[in-house]
């Protein structure tokens, strides 16, 4: 199966984990990209497209497996039809391309997308904007998120999967819950305000100072700003990761005290051995792939002409399937990581049966 996970931190890529690899190469305009389609039993490839610099080419490539890996679980648990993908593009600078660079960069990178004839199909993720969808779309590709920011989707669900986090291991409501919130960016800020409105204690962490500290000042009493270094290891009760992969690691899970972890970001543990110790030590994790699916429901729902309504119901049921998934990991004995990964696993069995 294509949504098998590459090892953490390994040096070289498992190319053959995915369907397809491929890589795209232009020096006239200096692109280095990766597309990686994970799995397409449910539907074309859809992912993000993520710019950013990397040290290696062969970590591009992980990234892109790892993450596509994550879009195909994602998917397959929300029930969309979509398989899953991601693509990344190798940045040469600390700055992001802007202008007549960016446009050349992005327009090749769409002729390459093009290419895949819709079994690839990218959307917006770091570094990348509705503004470059379309341009990409302009080169005769497909690509979803050209026109709406799913930020504030994947917030919501994100709050829904805290909410059943919290419900399941803490057995109350958010208020007076003490949130830590790293990275206050698109999600993380929506979902501070949202887990604030319920009277949580919200503290969050930016390695944008500025950021921070203007958000905290918004919140009002109670919110303070914490070392972004040190948000996961702070005295509260639901660490939410919102900015970088891999926060917790075999290494670090020993110092987290918080007994939810419910976040946005994509791969917030390094191995599955990190979601054991963590399991071990009686610490609630919400599996990323479920709790951030909002974005991704979002856009389905605008290619199926949902009404505000089944969007904001299928963006609460988020919350059910993650109370269901804590409750099975339970009774199985299991991380509730394998619990959802097993639960994807069986909805990806039964469409190649009907195929
Ligand atoms: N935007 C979406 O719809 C969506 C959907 C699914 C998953 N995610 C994931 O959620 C995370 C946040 O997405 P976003 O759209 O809010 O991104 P964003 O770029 O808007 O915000 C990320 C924030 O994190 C901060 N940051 C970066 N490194 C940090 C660190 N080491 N410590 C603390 N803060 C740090 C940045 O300064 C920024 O403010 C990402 O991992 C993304 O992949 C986002």
């Amino acid at each position: 199966m294509g949504s098998q996970r590459t090892n953490p931190g390994q040096a070289d890529p498992e190319l053959f984990a995915s369907e397809q690899v491929i890589t795209c190469r232009d020096d006239t305009v200096g692109l280095r990209a990766v597309i990686a389609i994970d799995d397409t039993t449910l539907g074309p490839g859809f992912g993000g497209t993520r710019w950013r610099w990397y040290p290696s080419p062969a970590a591009a490539v992980v990234e892109a497996q790892r993450l596509a890996a994550a879009m195909t679980l994602k998917h397959a648990l929300a029930n969309l039809p979509y398989g899953g993908a991601k693509s990344v593009i190798m940045a040469t600078g600390d700055l992001p391309l802007q202008g007549a660079e960016r446009e050349a960069v992005l327009a090749r990178f769409g002729d390459f997308v093009a290419r895949t004839a819709g079994s690839y199909v990218p959307g917006v993720d770091m570094g990348t904007t509705p503004q470059d969808m379309r341009l990409i779309e302009s080169r005769g590709a497909r690509a979803f998120c050209d026109e709406v920011d799913p930020g504030p989707y994947t917030a919501r669900g994100v709050y829904a999967a805290m909410r059943a986090g919290v419900r399941h291991a803490l057995g109350r409501d958010m208020d007076g819950v003490r949130v830590t919130v790293q990275g206050t960016g698109h999600v993380g800020a929506s979902l501070a305000r949202q887990a604030a409105a319920d009277g949580a204690v919200v503290a969050v962490a930016d390695i944008d100072a500025a950021r921070a500290d203007a958000l905290a000042e918004e919140l009002g009493s109670g919110s303070t700003v914490v070392d972004p270094a040190e948000a996961p290891f702070t005295d509260c009760d639901v660490f939410a990761p919102c900015a970088i992969a891999r926060v917790l690691t075999v290494d670090n899970v020993g110092k987290v005290r918080a007994r939810v972890v419910a976040g946005a970001a994509n791969d917030t543990l390094d191995s599955p051995e990190a979601g054991a110790a963590l399991r071990a030590a009686g610490v609630t994790v919400v599996p990323d792939f479920v709790a951030n699916a909002g974005g991704v429901i979002q856009v389905h729902a605008g290619i199926a002409g949902w009404s505000d309504i089944q969007l904001s119901t299928a963006l609460e049921e988020i919350g059910d399937r993650v109370t269901d998934i804590l409750a099975e990991a339970e009774d199985r004995d299991l991380t509730p990581e394998d619990a959802a990964r097993d639960r994807a696993a069986r909805r990806l069995a039964t469409a190649r049966e009907d195929h």
